[in-house]
């Protein structure tokens, strides 16, 4: 998949206002500023009734929209875009962001979860710029991102829009703040505002592969019944990136966004928690519904409401493992884990993930590891590197010893088996992988 993308942002970028505007099948006038074709589209779209007939013509439309929103969002003349005050040091071991609308109360929040400063005032745009804070729990430091207030045409580039969005799409969590007395126009407008820039909230990347070829037209395959796609609507879309040999394999019922969500690539699918606050004004039957929600935390920063439940959520969608580790003989070490985080990785852990976290030569002359916790049945047990780990498991390593590693280079060069484990080196393939490749 990150290979693909690779080649479509190429076939992308050769496709920019341009190429588009000499597109022979187009339906929509070809005049005006990209804005107003945006604009133009945008209606056709909201136009066009859905259904069978209707779907190859939406598909084209929606490719050549995602095509347009991108020329904005990465103007080929450069400039930059940069705004002072806004490119802040990553620190710590995950990122969040605090996405609203203004005065829903993200600097109030950020105020009363990290002790920092942000100026708080009943007026909108009190903050202008990124203000980070640090949140400790659980022995893990989060960094927490006060942003200014979005609104809507953010992603076009209205108030601070890009630069907030470009801060948000750093981050491992978002916590969309809402105003719980306001009603849930905002939740929409703010999740299309980020849908249109490829921020995807909570969901996962379409199970489908394209794979670019040198020739023979369209494969299509789909492994289950499709109800909103289909091969003729998928070489529609294709064609509009300039794509006219692929392969490829559809592995769920996607619609024609989800596709053009797999070719145009650069999305970014983020966890998001839906913050409530302000529910000191509501009635409690209200405020129970909110709760409810899925992915929704109520909150009331003015009364200090709900924060410890807010950080579990937070917590627990961050999905963390914590490896404390210990030395022989000695208690383990309780007080500095090494963290492991999904965001910036596979979804699970190996002792090799933990060890090199430790120090890459640890793995040198590492034999196994005695591992006590909850991803063993019996504790200590030993286990080799690929055994995964659980958070709050605690870890040992275990060395070779002289003779075993003496053993160990002997077997390296005769291809024999290594000292504790029951791999077996062929010396010639292995300095087959490590030969540089021209
Ligand atoms: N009633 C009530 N008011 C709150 C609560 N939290 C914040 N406020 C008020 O809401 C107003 C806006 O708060 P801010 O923290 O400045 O909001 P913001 O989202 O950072 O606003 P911008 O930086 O302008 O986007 C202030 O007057 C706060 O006192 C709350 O839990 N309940
Ligand atoms: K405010
Ligand atoms: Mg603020």
């Amino acid at each position: 998949m990150a290979s693909f993308s690779k080649t479509s942002s190429k076939a992308g970028s050769g496709v920019g206002g341009g190429g588009w505007a000499k597109a022979k099948h187009q339906s929509v006038g070809g005049g005006g500023s990209t804005l107003e074709r945006i604009q133009q589209i945008e209606l056709e779209i909201s136009r066009t009734q859905k259904n069978k007939a209707t779907a190859k013509h939406l598909g084209e439309l929606k490719a050549k929209l995602c095509k347009l929103k991108r020329d904005i969002l990465e103007p080929s003349g450069g400039g930059g875009g940069k705004v002072a005050g806004f490119e802040v040091q990553r620190i710590g071991d995950a990122r969040v962001g605090l996405v609203g609308f203004p005065s829903v109360g993200k600097s109030s929040l950020l105020t009363a979860l990290t002790g920092v400063q942000s100026e708080a005032a009943a007026y909108e745009f009190t903050t202008l710029t990124c203000i980070p804070g640090v949140i400790y729990y659980n022995d893990v430091r989060i960094q927490l991102l006060d942003l200014p207030g979005l609104i809507v045409g953010a992603s076009i580039g209205k108030g601070r829009g890009r630069q907030v969005i470009a801060t948000a799409k750093s981050c491992d969590i978002i916590l969309m703040v809402l105003d719980a007395t306001k009603d849930d126009a905002q939740k929409e407008m703010l999740t299309k505002e980020l849908e249109n820039v490829g921020i995807r909230l909570n969901r996962k990347p379409p199970d489908v592969t394209v794979r670019p070829t040198k020739g023979g037209g369209l494969k299509f395959q789909a492994t289950v019944p499709l109800t909103h796609f289909d091969e003729e609507v998928c070489a529609t879309i294709l064609r509009q990136y300039k794509m006219h040999n692929a392969d490829v394999l559809v592995r769920e019922d996607i619609t024609e966004d989800d596709f053009i969500d797999v070719i145009d690539g650069n999305r970014k699918y983020c966890k998001c928690i839906y913050v409530y606050n302000k529910i000191d004004m509501l009635p409690l039957a209200e405020v129970d519904e909110l709760a409810r929600r899925p992915s929704s935390v109520v909150v009331s920063v003015r009364n200090k409401w709900n924060y410890d439940y807010l950080m579990k959520r937070l917590w627990d969608e961050m999905e963390i493992v914590r490896v404390y580790t210990k030395k022989k003989g000695e208690f383990p070490d309780f007080s500095d884990p090494l963290i492991i985080t999904p965001q910036r990785g596979n979804k699970q852990f190996n002792v090799e993930n933990a060890v090199q976290l430790l120090h890459k030569s640890l793995l040198d002359d590492f034999k196994h590891a005695l591992i006590w916790g909850s991803s063993v049945k019996q504790s200590p047990q030993a286990c080799g590197k690929d055994h995964i780990v659980h958070d709050e498991d605690v870890l040992q390593i275990v060395k070779l010893t002289q003779a075993e590693k003496a053993k160990a280079a002997h077997g390296k060069k005769t291809g024999t088996t290594i000292a504790g484990s029951n791999i077996k080196v062929d010396p010639k393939k292995k300095d087959e992988k490590s030969a540089p490749k021209s």
